[in-house]
């Protein structure tokens, strides 16, 4: 992979004091610790200067994230494999259970932990294009944590849900409409910002207390399941990452990987 250059994301604030979170990590935005630290430092940020709303988007012209980065995975240092899982832990209870109002513009694919992050968000506008999203774990032989499940089941019917989650199912743009995994398409990544702002805007009526506590409460139930079993979500982790069979089937996602990128 290449080496970094710049910061991991971009926190802006635009004129309408909406916050605008970029994150800059070519080149697919693979989620590692360092980019889970950045993006949990951001909304915490967000969350202190009560800034009223935020934008998650990427700076790649194809990839809003390709999930969690693999090689946390693959034959880890267990250490710092838990640190990453209690990051990931923080960053979803961060976003999923914030209180200010929260759009993703989906400007290219989003795989399994890149979905993930556009759910934990309140609007999801996805670009057009030959892009996919979804929970796509099965394929790899793994199994998407309880909370993710939870996050989809919010998001979509949970009928829709288990036979997406199932069968590792990635939505083309048309397919995640109708679907309601997202709820706009747009022509460019302008486009999705304006369509997520707009969204935004709906809100301006509203009492901001009465919305947030609303929200809050209508994620209560999968925020409390895991802040009840974080230890036990995280000891299931670090089991997954010891067993064998799934460092096999790791590193043969890897090598597919490589070789289709090398193509
Ligand atoms: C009993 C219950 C127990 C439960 C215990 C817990 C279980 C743990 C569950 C963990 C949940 C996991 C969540 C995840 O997010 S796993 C990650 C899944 N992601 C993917 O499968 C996406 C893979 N990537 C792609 O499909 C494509 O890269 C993508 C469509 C996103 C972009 O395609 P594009 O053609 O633009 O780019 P390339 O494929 O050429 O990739 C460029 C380089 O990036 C590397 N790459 C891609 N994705 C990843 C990744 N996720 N992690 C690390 N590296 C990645 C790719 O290999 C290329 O690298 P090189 O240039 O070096 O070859």
């Amino acid at each position: 992979m290449a080496a970094q250059a710049g910061p991991l994301v971009d926190l802006s604030i635009d004129n309408d004091g909406i916050a605008i979170l970029t994150m800059n990590r070519p080149p697919v935005n693979s989620l590692n610790l360092e980019l889970l630290e950045e993006i949990g430092k951001s909304l915490d940020e967000v969350a202190k200067n009560k800034t009223k709303s935020m934008i998650l988007t990427s700076s790649s012209p194809s990839v809003f994230s390709a999930g969690l980065d693999i090689m946390e995975m693959y034959k880890p240092d267990l250490k710092r494999a838990e640190i990453f899982w209690t990051t990931l832990q923080d960053v979803w209870i961060k976003l999923f259970g914030s209180s200010y109002i929260t759009a993703a513009a989906i400007n290219g694919h989003a795989p399994a932990g890149g979905c993930l992050l556009s759910m934990s968000c309140e609007y999801r506008v996805m670009v057009e294009g030959k892009y996919t999203i979804g929970l796509n774990e099965t394929a790899l032989g793994i199994v998407a944590p309880t909370w993710f499940m939870d996050t989809m089941c919010h998001t979509i019917p949970i009928r829709q849900a288990e036979y997406a989650l199932t069968t590792a199912r990635m939505f083309t743009v048309d397919e995640a409409l109708q679907v309601g995994l997202i709820d706009e398409s747009a022509s460019d990544k302008a486009d999705a910002i304006d369509k997520c702002k707009k969204f935004i805007r709906k809100f301006d009526k509203i009492p901001s207390l009465a919305r947030a506590v609303t929200k809050q409460k209508i994620r209560e139930g999968p925020l409390v399941r895991l802040q009840k079993n974080r230890q036990q979500d995280t000891a299931e982790f670090l089991g997954f990452l010891k067993n064998p069979k799934i460092q096999q089937s790791l590193e043969m996602y890897i090598q597919s990987l490589k070789q289709k990128a090398a193509k």
